[in-house]
């Protein structure tokens, strides 16, 4: 008989919901429950004070402030979080026996945290850095997590390094600078050092790090882990997440720019995604490698500086998370869950990689001070769906009430309750690998290829991308005092390819390697490059559109609905927030207004007619709007006299539709119509340079000044 809990969808939220203080409330209180009668000035002996001892409210209310801090994760400090649900597409029985992957009606509710990793938890959240990508699945058979990164690989090989590694690239212990950065020596020095780090470092690099959102990213659960079916039989896996939107970056200027005009981008970006109804989805995948097949590989499969790549084998899609509600309180939720990778279910098991291995012990261990005790399982978001029935007991914090006398196993007292479930009843039972060895401190012959994948990565750019990871050598290497230190990491990449290190050295300063680097060869793994993860959608794209007194409100309307019918979400952006008044006399209210927003936050950018253009092409800030959205690859739309502006601004090299003619023009990106012409053939270009996201081609251009 199948004993467990039935979930659904709604289950974690119904768990929730019942530590929710009562909605009815209307008078404060005190922690005691006592109301209270005023609570704007302490009790004080006569106007003046001294204030009094005494009054138990302001003490407590005082006291409860005082303690209201807890310590930050001291890597992965700044996240966001998210509630959703996950569903199998297709019973996945031959290889796993989790319930949560066998029936497709299913829906698992889970809790998803992403995050940057070296920031404080008050840092941007559009540093150049890995992004965490942890997912907990409240299943009916416990919590299951995968703690993931938005990259597959990492920076060491084993856990043993992890504390130096994070040293290094935290902000240097002297005089606590740079925040959330890696552009430092300390990093470099640690980096140019380690030849295993190699690999990570061409990721980091690239423009993975800075991803245009989180509903815009890939998700990695990086180790090697096992499924485990009912019979037993276990395969390795590697765990993937694929978002349905596409995946894509920010560009580096843009990137640093929007760290202070919205450090919360990545986080606004998934809030308000949430509220409008754009639900963040992603496809589960996994790779899956028979056991016998283990040293089948130039690689070895237990090491996570080193992908699987999709050619050897191949990913099977076989679900999908949807995102759909934000949480009710981000201190209560975001910041107190707690992941581990050794939270699993029956059908799913650990390998031996080393990485692996040791944050198998770190996460619980951390969580234990950073949560305040062994109890932190009970805090809400935290707790299973799943019944919960052990001896342990006590510690700081623990809001369970056991009953009766028993808290020992075996007992006859309490009818041997509770007591181990076979296999066939849900206990979870390890894969009984068989293994022999002698106790050595060392690694496998096969860790130490450090520039093959380095190589296959660098081959998979595009042109654009390569000048994307050399600028950003330019600018970590170029944040580094010792010059020693920039020429160990050029001598490093020489590994990779002789000309990236040329390219690298050029920039910093330093000279190029004593011997040039061989080419890093013809290999490549398309998918490794983000250009040709490009989908054929606008939606949740966000488009402003200038708009000054005498735009014409056709084409203000008429764009706008296409817009938003394609599922996108287009501003209308002003000098000043309030009504702009059409050319024929009707006023539409503004979204945004010059002082509050910037093309750096949007997605395209939209200049219709109306002799508003002679205003807009004499503003300073309307000209810096669409230089900068050129600048960054945006795409630009334009109809009759709006192409003043651009004709107006610094873009060059691309050819505009004649104003008053009848033609649509597209080129890179830039999306042009006579006011003659067709508006529904200029939305359907535009459409599709919008698609697109970004036009990197562009960037072979001069420079356009932004
Ligand atoms: C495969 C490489 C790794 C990945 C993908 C990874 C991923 C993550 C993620 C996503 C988080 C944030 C979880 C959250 O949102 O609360 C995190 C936190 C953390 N990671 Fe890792 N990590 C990796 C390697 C390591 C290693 C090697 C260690 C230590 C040996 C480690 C120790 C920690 C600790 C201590 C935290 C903070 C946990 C907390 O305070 O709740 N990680 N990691």
């Amino acid at each position: 008989m199948d004993t467990r809990r039935k979930i659904n969808e709604k289950s974690k939220q119904e768990q929730l919901d019942r530590v929710h203080p009562d909605p009815e409330r209307e008078y404060l209180t005190t922690n005691q429950g006592v109301r209270v009668s005023h609570t704007d000035d302490a009790l004080k002996v006569g106007e003046r004070g001294p204030t009094l001892l005494e009054d138990f409210h302001f003490r407590e209310k005082l006291t409860h402030f005082d303690h209201e801090r807890i310590p930050e994760r001291i890597v992965h400090a700044r996240g966001s979080g998210a509630h959703g649900y996950f569903q199998v597409y297709e019973p996945m029985t031959e290889y796993t026996r989790a319930a949560f992957l066998q029936d497709p009606k299913k829906k698992t509710p889970v809790f998803v945290r992403f995050s940057t990793v070296v920031g404080f938890r008050g840092s941007a959240d559009t540093v150049r850095d890995v992004r965490g990508f942890a997912v907990k699945f409240y299943t009916e058979e416990g919590n299951y997590d995968i703690v993931g990164n938005n990259m597959p690989i990492f920076f060491i090989v084993d856990a043993i390094k992890f504390p130096d590694l994070i040293h290094a690239i935290k902000p240097e212990q002297h005089h606590q600078m740079p925040q959330a950065s890696s552009a430092h020596d300390t990093f470099w020095d640690f980096a140019g050092s380690l030849p295993e780090i190699t690999h990570m470092l061409m990721w980091v690099l690239s423009d993975r790090a800075i991803p245009r959102s989180y509903r815009m990213m890939q998700g990695f659960g990086v180790n090697t882990f096992r499924f485990v079916n009912a019979e037993g039989k276990a395969r390795f896996v590697k765990f993937h997440w694929r978002p349905l939107l596409g995946i894509h970056s920010l560009a580096w200027d843009e990137a640093q720019k929007l760290a202070g005009k919205d450090p919360d981008f990545n986080r606004r970006d998934l809030w308000e995604a949430i509220e409008m109804g754009d639900y963040p989805e992603y496809e589960f995948g996994v790779q899956m490698i028979e056991e016998e097949d283990e040293h089948n590989f130039d690689f070895d499969i237990l090491d996570a500086t080193k992908i699987w790549p999709e050619e050897e084998v191949a990913i099977r899609w076989i679900g999908k998370m949807t995102l759909n509600r934000n949480p009710d309180n981000f201190f209560a939720e975001t910041e107190q869950i707690a992941f581990c990778p050794a939270n699993v279910v029956p059908g799913i098991d650990l390998s031996n990689d080393p990485l692996l291995q040791g944050r198998l012990f770190s996460y619980l261990d951390t969580q234990l001070i950073r949560l305040g005790g062994p109890n932190f399982q009970e805090i809400p978001i935290n707790r299973p769906l799943s019944p919960v029935a052990n001896n342990q007991r006590e510690g700081y914090h623990r809001t369970t009430i056991d009953q009766g006398r028993v808290s020992y196993f075996p007992n006859a007292l309490g009818e041997n309750k509770p007591r181990p479930a076979p296999a066939e009843e849900g206990g979870y039972v390890h894969y009984q690998e068989k293994i022999e060895g002698r106790k050595i401190r060392a690694r496998s012959e096969k860790f130490n290829d450090h520039f093959s994948q380095a190589k296959l990565f660098w081959n998979s750019m595009s042109e654009v991308e390569k000048e994307h990871i050399v600028k950003a050598f330019h600018f970590e290497l170029g944040k580094v005092s010792d010059t020693g230190v920039r020429s160990r990491v050029v001598d490093l990449i020489n590994n990779v390819d002789g000309d990236l290190a040329i390219r690298v050295a050029q920039g910093i300063g330093v000279p190029p390697p004593a011997r040039k680097g061989a080419p890093s060869g013809t290999k490549k793994s398309p998918n490794l490059s983000q250009e040709t993860t490009v989908m054929d959608t606008i939606k949740s794209r966000r488009v402003a559109i200038l708009a000054m007194e005498g735009y014409n409100r056709d084409e203000v309307v008429q764009v706008e609905q296409a817009l938003k019918d394609a599922g996108a979400h287009p501003e209308i952006v002003s000098e000043f927030y309030g009504r702009v008044r059409s050319a024929d006399g009707k006023e539409m209210e503004v979204d945004r207004s010059y002082a509050t927003t910037g093309s750096i936050v949007y997605d395209a950018v939209y200049i219709p007619g109306g002799r508003h253009a002679e205003t807009l092409k004499n503003q300073s800030y309307a000209i810096h709007f669409v230089n900068e959205a050129f600048k960054h690859g945006k795409p630009i739309g334009a109809i009759g006299e709006g192409i003043e502006l651009l004709k107006a601004s610094a873009i060059k090299g691309v050819a505009f539709a004649d104003t008053s003619g009848g033609e649509a023009l597209a080129e890179m990106g830039v999306v042009t119509c006579g006011s003659q012409g067709s508006v529904e053939s200029f939305i359907d270009q535009f459409k599709t340079a919008i698609a697109r996201h970004r036009h990197w081609d562009r960037e072979r251009m001069e420079q356009v000044p932004a």
